[in-house]
């Protein structure tokens, strides 16, 4: 799993009880799957379709830096299936795992449409093969 993403969790993102808001966390999350889908199936018409259970492991407090781990598991037909692990950056402990975040392809009318991509791409790799 790559973590390309890192957070400063700061007063804005807090809960009432001073920790991490789950749903500031989820926030990212969705946002990081989208771009993951995006740069994978080379189309930026991409939805969340379905998320599956959420288990938060541990919080994370106000100064943490946390970081964002996503990758691929399945490629379907128009969809993507992805897997999320965010941790913190210094300790390494979980602080929520999704196993399960399902991207849909588009096409321009907003239905879905076969993206064609069967394995986890790198862009370094496209771009040296079109040199
Ligand atoms: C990043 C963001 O903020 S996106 C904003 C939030 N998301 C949205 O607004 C999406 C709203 N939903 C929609 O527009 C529609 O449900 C669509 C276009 C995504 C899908 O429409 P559907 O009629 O369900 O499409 P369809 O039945 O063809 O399924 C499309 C794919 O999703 C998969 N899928 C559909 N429902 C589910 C589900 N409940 N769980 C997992 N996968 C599912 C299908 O297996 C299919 O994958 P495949 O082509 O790889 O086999």
């Amino acid at each position: 799993m790559n973590y390309h993403t890192r957070k400063w969790v700061k007063p804005e993102d807090l809960n009432p009880n001073h920790s991490l808001f789950g749903g500031r966390l989820l926030q990212w999350i969705d946002e990081e799957a989208a771009l993951y889908a995006i740069i994978q199936l080379e189309n930026t018409k991409v939805v969340t379709k379905f998320i599956s259970e959420i288990n938060f492991v541990s919080s994370a407090k106000q100064g943490d830096i946390i970081e964002i781990g996503i990758e691929a598991i399945h490629f379907g037909t128009s969809s993507i299936t992805l897997k999320c692990d965010v941790r913190n950056k210094m300790t390494h402990q979980t602080i929520i795992t999704v196993d399960k975040i399902v991207m849909v392809n588009l096409d321009a009318d907003g239905n879905p449409a076969p993206h064609g991509k069967t394995r986890i791409e790198f862009v370094k790799d496209r771009l040296n093969n079109n040199l």
